[in-house]
């Protein structure tokens, strides 16, 4: 994924400290003292970067199963109203290890259910991304537009607006880190059109900007989200955000399903990205982007799982394969490569989090991010492209995760928390929820 698009049939990476230090083709120079990790039939990508998550739904999975986007939410939303900070701590640390699993090494979550009295959400999730061991982006996400004021969501779901300010000041100061390297970086993220006032828009980019933070929201998702800007706003969503200052270099959006010509050059114009969730949109019914049209028009697409009760596999190698499937099912075979699918999980991804220059590709300098594949299983043996064995095959296992320099994943396994206490505690959290609900 560097300029070039370099590909080394046989060669090295070497890692010092948290850092890619020699990159080339053969047999590596020699390091004396190194410690050398065999690669052998397995293909080394950069990690994989995840532009749009929810990770306190990794307990609430497998709901409203047949349900569109508005009638999901609805269903779900009552039963998030009873998240708490342990809650979200063992749902973040269970979505976190299965990014890892498969190959994810920089994730964002977009977090916008924040219950008074629920402890610290942000606190719970930023906690468990540091013992699972993923750069981290969370969304300090919000909503206060209840029904009662014409929004989608329940009242008691929603925060004041001022107290959102205030909240998301507050995780900024604590947690934001801008230095080179960073583990941990801040968005500011309002939720949807339809469950957040104007107002909160306006006043969050002010916010972000005056600190520096990037901003993200769901935007485009469905015909009902259409049709719910035309009748508020009169106007499409992207007019909308326009509108209230919702575009530019520092913006992603989450779907972008539903643009016209002119929404996607708008967001063309203003360096606006794109976070692309095809296996969501298709459980939720919701449409397929038009992902090709946006990278052909100049948009930078990522990828993006989606929270976990709307794409319950949560895996981003998955997501490549189904963003290539979704555009040549619309487009046909040449519409968009397996490089181009790969691309977008990586090297596209990095650049709509503002971290091309340190992550996304193997390259001298860059941060070592890096995922192993074993291609060498019965699953791939005898496809002789790799890159196409893994965006087309089944998701592989992997030989190594490395995240700043540090063994996540070794033989397929985490190394950093007990898998097994992982899900047994998801099991009872999702449980206790639902008891609640
Ligand atoms: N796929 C999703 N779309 C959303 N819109 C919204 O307001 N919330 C969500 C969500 O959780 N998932």
């Amino acid at each position: 994924m560097d300029g070039d698009r370099s590909e080394y049939s046989d060669g090295y990476v070497v890692i010092s400290g948290n850092k890619i230090v020699d990159v080339g083709a053969g047999t590596p120079p020699e390091y004396p003292g190194a410690q050398v990790i065999d690669g052998s039939g397995c293909l080394i990508t950069p990690g994989l970067v995840n532009t749009h998550h929810h990770l306190y739904q990794w307990i609430t999975r497998g709901l409203a199963a047949d349900s569109t986007l508005f009638e999901w939410l609805t269903t779900l939303y009552p039963v998030w109203a009873g998240i708490d900070a342990d809650a979200v701590h063992v749902a973040a640390t269970g979505g976190l290890t299965w990014l890892a699993k498969t190959g994810c090494t920089t994730t964002t979550d977009h977090h916008y259910v924040v219950p008074r009295d629920a402890g610290d959400v942000f606190e719970a999730e930023i906690t468990a991304a540091a013992q699972v061991g993923l750069r981290f982006h969370p969304c300090r996400g919000s909503m206060d537009l209840g029904q009662s004021s014409g929004g989608l969501p329940p009242d008691h779901v929603v925060e004041k607006l001022d107290d959102i300010l205030t909240g998301t000041q507050s995780v900024i100061d604590r947690w934001h880190d801008p230095n080179p390297g960073s583990m941990l970086q801040i968005a500011v993220a309002p939720c949807s059109p339809f469950s957040v006032t104007e107002a909160l828009l306006r006043e969050s980019a002010t916010l972000a900007r005056e600190n520096g933070v990037r901003m993200h929201t769901h935007l485009a998702e469905t015909l009902d989200e259409e049709r719910f800007c035309r009748e508020h706003f009169g106007c499409t969503p992207v007019e909308y955000m326009e509108r209230v200052g919702w575009v530019g270099p520092d913006v992603w959006y989450a779907h972008a399903v539903h643009l016209d010509d002119a929404g996607i050059e708008t967001m063309a114009r203003t360096g606006t990205a794109a976070a692309h969730c095809p296996t969501s949109n298709a459980r939720l019914g919701a449409g397929i982007a038009r992902a090709a049209d946006l990278v052909n028009g100049g948009v930078t697409v990522g990828l993006g799982v989606d929270g976990a009760a709307s794409n319950e596999a949560c895996s981003l190698i998955e997501e490549s394969r189904h963003a290539l499937l979704f555009a040549r099912a619309k487009g046909g075979p040449q519409t968009m490569t397996v490089r181009k699918a790969l691309e977008l999980g990586t090297i596209a991804g990095a650049r709509v989090l503002g971290r091309e220059g340190e992550i996304g590709s193997i390259e001298v300098g860059k941060l070592a991010d890096l995922a192993v594949w074993k291609l060498d299983t019965v699953a791939h043996a005898g496809i002789t492209d790799p890159v196409a064995a893994l965006v087309l095959g089944s998701t592989p296992p992997l030989k190594l995760l490395l995240v700043n320099g540090r063994i996540v994943v070794a033989d397929g396994r985490v190394t950093t928390v007990d898998e097994d206490v992982v899900a047994s505690d998801v099991a009872r959290a999702h449980r206790d929820l639902l008891g609640k609900a």
